[in-house]
């Protein structure tokens, strides 16, 4: 353990996305302190890293502080990954639906896909962002469960007969992408000693 870093201002967590909020506060519980922005920032092209830490950089320079952003890729892995990135912003699902996301595999045996997610902190515009993905795997099924969250209700994770869409919140926070990216976000944070670990 280095020498303690003094975080110039709470971290800021920059999303135009209210679920993803809700979770990354129920995940992060009073853990590491942070503040959030409601920010729509450009939905970038390329490898879910690079995107993310591209975002971050857009993200440290509007905040002029240290900031921490997040990407959701979905990937069938019978598209080799796809849709993935481009899955995120509003238009995608808005365009295919659940059902055209079912769709999308109705040629292929394999309906098995896995959600990423993807977090970049950086503590300020000069400085470098680093990332933090988790990863949960599952297939795609017809639409169950409640519809408030993106792409949910055609998530069914390994070992469950509940997609994420039909779990209680605490179920899917345990298990979720967003979960497992959290939690090395949470331990890079111990680690530099930024917060003490509760
Ligand atoms: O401002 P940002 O944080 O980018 O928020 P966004 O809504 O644009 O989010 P993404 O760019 O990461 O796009 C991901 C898409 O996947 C959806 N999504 C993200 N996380 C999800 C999750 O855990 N479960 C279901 N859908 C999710 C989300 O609603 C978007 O349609
Ligand atoms: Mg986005």
């Amino acid at each position: 353990m280095g020498v303690r870093m003094q975080l110039s201002s709470p971290v800021t967590f920059v999303t135009g996305n209210s679920k993803k909020l809700e979770e990354v506060k129920m995940i992060l519980g009073q853990t590491i302190p942070f503040r959030s922005v409601k920010l729509d920032l450009p939905e970038l092209q390329g490898e879910p890293e690079d995107i993310s830490k591209e975002k971050c950089r857009l993200a440290a320079k509007q905040i002029n502080g240290p900031v921490l952003v997040e990407d959701t890729c979905l990937c069938f892995n019978a598209l080799k990954g796809l849709p993935g990135p481009y899955v995120r912003g509003k238009w995608f699902l808005q365009k295919t639906g659940h059902e055209g996301l079912n769709n999308l595999l109705a040629a292929y045996e394999d309906k098995s896909a896995y959600a990423l997610c993807v977090f970049s902190l950086a503590l300020g515009p000069d400085h470098e962002p680093v990332t933090f993905s988790g990863r949960t795997e599952g297939k795609i099924v017809p639409a169950r469960g409640s519809g408030d969250f993106g792409w949910d209700p055609v998530f069914q994770p390994d070992g469950y007969s509940l997609t994420f869409a039909e779990m209680p919140k605490e179920e899917k926070n345990k298990i979720s992408h967003r979960r497992r990216a959290l939690d090395k976000v949470r331990e890079h944070f111990y680690e530099k000693d930024y917060v003490p670990p509760v």
